[in-house]
C-alpha cells in the first residue's frame, strides 16, 4: 500500500520518489524554553490521515494519545485544531479554539494549506511543518525525538540524512567539505565527524581567513629554525600538530592562491614541507574543510583541483531559516550552556527571534539569547531584551515602503538583506490566494516592494483575479 509506511529499507524501493508526506513538528513552548522536548507528530501519508491538537489535562511531555496530540499548554483549547490530508495537501483548521491558530503570524480563518517550512502557533506552542520523502517520514516515525547531532538533536530532514551519511564516512579517511552560511554550525559538523572517527589524535581547527597571507604557509606547515629572520625556533605548524587526528580548515575559500597549491600537495602526498625545509614530512591526518563561499561557482577563484581533493563528500548544512524545527533543541542547548535552567519568552519576542530571516544563523540566536538571559531577570524574555533585533528592525523601518525608480540600484544590497525567505513570500501569496495587494499586506510591505522581491526570486506574477487554492 502506498500509504502504509514500511519500516524496512527494502519495502520503500517501490515508492515513487515524487511522493511527499507532511510532518508537523512540535518545536517548543514559549513558557518553557529549556525543555528540549521537540517531537515529530505522525506523518500525514494518505488522504484522510489526520489528527487533532488539544490541551493535556495534566502536566506531561507533549505526545500523541490516540488521534490527539496533547499539549500541556493552558492557552491551548481542549480541542484546538485539526490537520488532515486531502488530495495530497495538508490542511490545518482551527477547531473553534479560544485564542486561535496562527500560520506565519496570521490568525487563520477556515482551512489553510500548509507549505514546507510554515511556522504554526497554537497558544504558547510553536510548530513547524515540513514536506518530506518516504524514507525521511519513516525515519521520523522511528525516531520522533530526532537524531543526536553534535551537542544537540535534530529533527531537520536534511540534517537527519546528513547524520546518517556521516556515520560510515566518519570512520573512513575520506576528506569532507562542509558548505554552509556563516554561523550555521560548520565546526559542529567537523567535530561530529572527528568524534565518530575513532582517531586518537587531536582536532585542530584553522581559520584560513584569519591568517595574514604572508604567514599562512608557516602557520599551516610550520618552519625550520632560521628559515627566515625571526624564526629562532623550529615550529611544527597546525597540520603536524593534528598528527593522528583531524585538521579542520575553516573558511578554506579565503585561503590565498600560493597556499592552495602547497595544501594540494600536502593532501595528495600526505606530506607537508615546513618553510625552509628541503624535504617533506609524512603526516597522518583527516582533512575536513568548510566554507561559506561558493567554491563550485564558475567564477570562483578557488583551485578546482584542490576543491575536488577536499570534496570526497560534500556536506551541505541548511541555514537555520530552513530548519526552524530544530529551534527547540538549539534554544534549550544554548540557554543551558549559559547555566540557564528555566526561561520563557513573550509571543512578540518569540516571533521577532524565531520568524525572521536569521542571517546570522545559530550564532545569531546564541548572541540574542546570551544577552537576553542576562537581562530578563525573573521574567520572560521580551522584545526589550533583544537589542540586536530591535536595531535591525529599526533600520528596516527607515526604508521607505516605495522608493522612486533609480534608488533601487543604489539600495539593492540593503533591500536584499531585509528580504524575507522565498518560502515566506510564497506562503503569503498562497494565503492571499494570489492577490499581490493582500500578500503585501500580510508581509507588511508595499505591493511594489513585494513585486521586486518576487522578481529577485523569479516567482511568477499571479494572473489577474484570485487564484484557486
Ligand atoms: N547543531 C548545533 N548544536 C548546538 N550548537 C550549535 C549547533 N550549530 C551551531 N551551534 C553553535 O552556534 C555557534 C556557531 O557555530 P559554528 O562556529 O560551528 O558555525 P560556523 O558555521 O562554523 O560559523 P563561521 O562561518 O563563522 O565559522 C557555535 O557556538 C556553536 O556551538
Amino acid at each position: 500500500m502506498a500509504h502504509s509506511l514500511a519500516t524496512t529499507d527494502n519495502e520503500f524501493e517501490s515508492a515513487s520518489p515524487s511522493v511527499t508526506f507532511g510532518v508537523l513538528v512540535f518545536v517548543l513552548r514559549y513558557e518553557d524554553l529549556c525543555a528540549a522536548n521537540s517531537v515529530a507528530l505522525p506523518p500525514l501519508t494518505h488522504d484522510g490521515a489526520g489528527f487533532e491538537i488539544g490541551r493535556a489535562s495534566e502536566v506531561r511531555p507533549p505526545a500523541m494519545e490516540g488521534k490527539t496530540f496533547l499539549l500541556p499548554d493552558r492557552s491551548v483549547s481542549r480541542v484546538h485544531a485539526r490537520v488532515v490530508r486531502r488530495d495530497g495537501k495538508d490542511l490545518l483548521e482551527d477547531a473553534g479554539s479560544k485564542f486561535g491558530t496562527f500560520v506565519r503570524g496570521e490568525r487563520i480563518q477556515g482551512p489553510v494549506r500548509l507549505a514546507d517550512g510554515d511556522v504554526v502557533e497554537m497558544g504558547q506552542s510553536l510548530f513547524v511543518y515540513r514536506r518530506v520523502d518516504e524514507p525521511t517520514a519513516v525515519r521520523m516515525i522511528t525516531h520522533p525525538a530526532g537524531f543526536v547531532f553534535g551537542p544537540t538533536r535534530t529533527l531537520c530532514p536534511e540534517l537527519m540524512s546528513l547524520a546518517r551519511d556521516l556515520d560510515p564516512l566518519s570512520r573512513s579517511d575520506q576528506p569532507i567539505l562542509v558548505l554552509a552560511e556563516t554561523g550555521a554550525g560548520k565546526e559542529i559538523v567537523a567535530r561530529y565527524v572527528h568524534d565518530k572517527s575513532g582517531r586518537a589524535g587531536p582536532f585542530v581547527a584553522v581559520d584560513c581567513g584569519a591568517i595574514p597571507e604572508h604567514l599562512v604557509e608557516g602557520e599551516l606547515f610550520g618552519h625550520r629554525r632560521g628559515a627566515f629572520s625571526g624564526a629562532h625556533e623550529e615550529r611544527k605548524g597546525r597540520i603536524r600538530s593534528a598528527e593522528g587526528g583531524t585538521v579542520f580548515l575553516d573558511e578554506i575559500g579565503n585561503l590565498p592562491g600560493s597556499a592552495q597549491a602547497s595544501l594540494l600537495r600536502a593532501i595528495q602526498e600526505n606530506e607537508v614541507t615546513p618553510v625552509g625545509a628541503d624535504r617533506g614530512q609524512t603526516v597522518d591526518v583527516r582533512w575536513i574543510a568548510a566554507t561559506n563561499v561558493d567554491v563550485f561557482s564558475e567564477r570562483s577563484v578557488f583551485r578546482a583541483d584542490l576543491r575536488e581533493r577536499l570534496a570526497g563528500y560534500v556536506a551541505m548544512l541548511p541555514p537555520l531559516r530552513k530548519r526552524r524545527e530544530d529551534l527547540g533543541f538549539l534554544v534549550a542547548h544554548l540557554l543551558q550552556r549559559r547555566g540557564v535552567e528555566r526561561a520563557s519568552i513573550t509571543k512578540p519576542a518569540a516571533r521577532a527571534l524565531f520568524f525572521g530571516d536569521l542571517p546570522g544563523n545559530v550564532r545569531e540566536i546564541e548572541r540574542s539569547l546570551g544577552s537576553a538571559s542576562l537581562l530578563m531577570g525573573d521574567g520572560p524574555i521580551d522584545l526589550q531584551h533583544l537589542s540586536a533585533l530591535r536595531a535591525r528592525a529599526a533600520s528596516e523601518k527607515k526604508e521607505p515602503a516605495s522608493e522612486p525608480p533609480g534608488v533601487e540600484a543604489v539600495d539593492e544590497a540593503r533591500r536584499n538583506k531585509a528580504r524575507p525567505p522565498r518560502e515566506m513570500i510564497e506562503a503569503a501569496l498562497f494565503r492571499a490566494k494570489g492577490s499581490l495587494v493582500e500578500a503585501a499586506r500580510l508581509l507588511g510591505v508595499h505591493e511594489r516592494q513585494l513585486a521586486r522581491w518576487m522578481d529577485a526570486f523569479g516567482i511568477p506574477r499571479p494572473r489577474k483575479g484570485p487564484a484557486g487554492g
